[in-house]
């Protein structure tokens, strides 16, 4: 299938893609309300999305690889020059903006280095975490597993298979077939839109390196009782385990009824209906337990290229205290604390902390300790208790929102940081927000009095082949 998806290609739009990435993937990417996110009804409606011209006459597979994976029609190492384009272009934004919020002399040209963009060792069938929606597919059917085109206010979604996604691994597929029939024959009916009642909602599917997989089933309750609640659920792990879908071997089910786009473990519990609680991941030789609210990068050896690149760029910092922003399962602290004297890391999600410090000692690192709760109400007091004097660095690497400023701020205003990497999966987005209080001058107002930073070098490392984005790792220094 993905051979002939290769074949299939159109000329003139794989031209297009190569001479004008911008304009071309900005649309590719905006007609869509999809993929990553959980609920249609949450997406803004632009009204005045662009289409490509050809959209319309593209099969829904190729219109949905186009939007999910808009660089597949091109060799990976096309997909890599054009990716180190963007991230040059994205600096020299940053740059131009840089010159208007600070004193400093920031000309219209990058004045430190842009190294190479780290390739991904793998390039097909890399995630090891997937979510699919519930929706109306191309014959009408709304028990349709897969990922949707259009959006919800329009009433125009198309849900379509993403079987031939080259991203995609063979085991989330067939949990996605499965959970379809599954859903088909349930006499509940799927949850499109929560005003619109209905119950089953989307799947996740999470696999590691040793072939375990986890599946986690979002459920809208609706006014069904608990008892009612126990007979599907009682469906769903027959079905999985003695049932057509025991053929998808799952090592873990979850379920959590959520009656929001998106509920933490706190707000609504993941259920563990069967097996095991976690799912394990080798990273450089250490061992993390994820839990089932936890993050962890969707490509696992990408993921080691991008540490060992982190871990590269702080060797100057080796000795002193790294303090690890948004520090997940601790992937980053417990990675570089052969290098470090001592690792505290911060993060938001109680199941992600507790996965990092179960972490810690799986690998037998007593060095490092994990606060939990938002980085702008922690972070702030941690650094009035850490030495102006001892070695101090940073590492941040938030979602696409970015730092709160009062992170920014607490980071700046220590004058032990003397260098910050920032790690972020969207250098165009809230981080610029980020590089610009990192490096502006003084601001009384909102407090950000220590000295500024200014970037010194910058690496993109591909973690996600076939789609337009990367990690920018970004070093800033004073
Ligand atoms: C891109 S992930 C990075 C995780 C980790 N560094 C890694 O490489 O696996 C961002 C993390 O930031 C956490 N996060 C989001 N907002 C936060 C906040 N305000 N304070 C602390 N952590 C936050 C998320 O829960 C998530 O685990």
């Amino acid at each position: 299938m993905h051979e002939t998806m290769r074949v299939n290609l159109t000329y003139p739009l794989l031209k297009q893609i190569i001479t004008l990435p911008k304009v071309c993937f900005s649309s590719v990417l905006r007609h869509s309300s999809v993929v990553t996110d959980r609920n249609p009804v949450k997406r803004k409606n632009k009204s005045k999305r662009k289409l490509p011209a050809n959209f319309a006459s593209l099969s829904w597979e190729e219109r949905l690889a186009d939007t999910v994976t808009p660089l597949w029609r091109l060799s990976y190492a096309e997909q890599l020059k054009w990716k180190q384009e963007q991230q040059h272009n994205i600096l020299l934004e940053m740059t131009k903006q840089l010159a208007q919020y600070s004193s400093q002399d920031f000309s219209n040209d990058l004045r430190f280095p842009l190294l190479p963009i780290v390739p991904s060792p793998v390039t097909d069938g890399y995630r090891n975490k997937s979510t699919f929606s519930v929706n109306k597919g191309m014959d009408g059917n709304p028990k349709t597993v897969g990922f949707y085109i259009g959006n919800g206010k329009m009433g125009n979604i198309v849900c379509v298979r993403g079987d031939h996604l080259l991203n995609m691994p063979p085991k989330h597929k067939m949990v996605a077939r499965h959970y379809e029939d599954f859903i088909r024959l349930s006499p509940l009916s799927p949850c499109l839109l929560f005003h619109d009642g209905g119950h089953w909602r989307e799947i996740t599917v999470r696999t590691n390196s040793a072939g375990h997989t986890m599946a986690l089933v979002y459920f809208h309750p609706q006014q069904l009782t608990p008892e009612e609640i126990s007979i599907h659920k009682a469906a769903l792990v027959e079905y999985f385990t003695r049932g057509p879908g025991a053929v998808c071997q799952l090592d873990s089910l979850y379920f959590q009824e959520s009656s929001m786009t998106r509920c933490s473990h706190e707000q609504s519990p993941y259920q563990l209906l069967y097996g095991q609680p976690h799912i394990f991941e080798v990273v450089l030789g250490f061992k993390f337990r994820i839990s089932a609210d936890s993050f962890f990068q969707v490509n696992r050896a990408a993921a080691e290229a991008l540490y060992q690149t982190v871990a590269e760029l702080n060797r100057a910092c080796v000795g002193g205290t790294l303090l690890d922003v948004c520090c997940g399962t601790g992937a980053i602290g417990i990675s570089l604390s052969p290098q470090m004297e001592r690792v505290i890391g911060i993060e938001l999600i109680e199941q992600a902390v507790e996965d990092a410090r179960y972490n810690a000692k799986l690998n037998r690192v007593d060095k490092c300790e994990f606060l939990t709760g938002k980085a702008e109400v922690v972070l702030p007091n941690l650094m009035a208790t850490l030495s102006s004097h001892s070695g101090l660095t940073a590492v941040v690497n938030p979602s696409r929102a970015g730092l709160h400023y009062r992170v920014v701020r607490a980071l700046r205003n220590h004058p032990a940081i003397r260098r910050l990497v920032y790690i972020s999966c969207k250098p165009d987005g809230e981080a610029m927000r980020n590089f610009k209080e990192l490096c502006c001058g003084s601001d009384d107002q909102r407090k950000i009095l220590g000295e500024a930073f200014r970037p010194t070098v910058a690496v993109p490392v591909d973690l996600f082949p076939h789609t337009p984005h990367c990690e920018l790792v970004l070093v800033f220094e004073r």
